[in-house]
């Protein structure tokens, strides 16, 4: 289970040029600069995500979904609020918690020298398992995942649906209860995104993964999660099931629903 609890993350934005501007023009530039020189990247977003289902973080782009998912991946702190996996912090890198997860993020970052059952292996290894074990599962995940013809092809020139196959088995070596995914599905073609969300609705259906994956394709959200959280300009501004959603936009299409819940003020009633 996940819990992100009212995080807020904001980043420095690069140093400003000099304006040329000098006298009271130049401070008040500098000034405005100054204030512009913090990125609000994510500002309140809360999550809840249950094992055995499957929860889908929905936004636009540049709405924080990865800022949110790579606090959850420990790679750095919020600056207000907690996350937790299986009830045991994130905070400061725990180990604990971070060996509870598997994270697919958005460089899938393969050593192109090693096949794809090296690379598997390899990242099994690292995470503290016996060889043996390690080729198991790698042997496991190559059925799951449909890697078969490809295992023992070294890397280096595999499409992105084998790259993007090879990524997520390295992730799940481990045998994570938890699985977090960052726009999995980018440069897939149907075939392979079909095959990945059969994939994940095994992983949640039959053997009670709790996953988490970001995404902005309204299709994927219909047809994979239980429970949405739509977030928008850093915030988390809605939740619940697609049809929930719907329900609260008052919307028959999702589309028109995320539309209307994540860009009120674009709605007709706003304007
Ligand atoms: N390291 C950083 N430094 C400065 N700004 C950042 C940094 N990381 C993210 N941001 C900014 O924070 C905001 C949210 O970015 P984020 O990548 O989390 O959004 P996203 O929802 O994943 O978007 P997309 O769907 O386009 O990938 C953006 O405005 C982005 O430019």
């Amino acid at each position: 289970m996940i819990l992100i609890d009212a995080v807020s993350k904001r980043f420095k934005a690069p140093a400003p040029k000099a304006s040329g501007l000098s006298g009271l023009a130049g401070v008040s530039a500098l000034l405005r600069k100054r204030e512009a020189s913090w990125v609000e990247a994510v500002r309140n977003v809360s999550l809840t995500a249950a094992d055995g289902r499957i929860t889908g973080l929905l936004g636009p782009n540049g709405a924080g979904k990865t800022t949110t998912l790579r606090m959850l991946a420990g790679l750095f702190e919020p600056d207000h609020g907690r996350i937790s996996v299986d009830g045991l912090p994130v905070t400061g890198q725990n180990p604990a918690a971070l060996s509870r997860m598997g994270i697919l993020g958005d460089a899938h970052g393969l050593y192109p020298r090693l096949t794809a059952r090296e690379n598997i292996i390899y990242f099994g290894r690292l995470q503290g398992m016996a060889r043996e074990e390690a080729e198991d599962r790698a042997e496991v995940l190559s059925e799951l995942l449909d890697l078969k013809k490809v295992i023992d092809r070294r890397a280096d020139g595999f499409s992105q649906g084998e790259r993007m196959k090879t990524a997520l088995a390295r992730a799940l070596v481990h045998d994570p209860a938890n699985i977090v995914l960052d726009e999995p599905t980018n440069g897939l073609d149907v075939l392979a995104t079909r095959a990945l969300r059969e994939a994940l609705r095994v992983l949640a259906r039959e053997q009670g993964k709790c996953i988490v994956f970001s995404t902005h394709i309204m299709q994927e959200v219909e047809y994979l999660c239980d429970e949405v959280v739509v977030v928008a300009r850093g915030t988390s501004v809605a939740r619940g099931s697609v049809p929930e959603l719907k329900q609260q936009a008052g919307c028959e299409r999702f589309e028109d629903a995320f539309v209307a819940l994540a860009f009120p003020e674009s709605t007709p009633e706003a304007a």
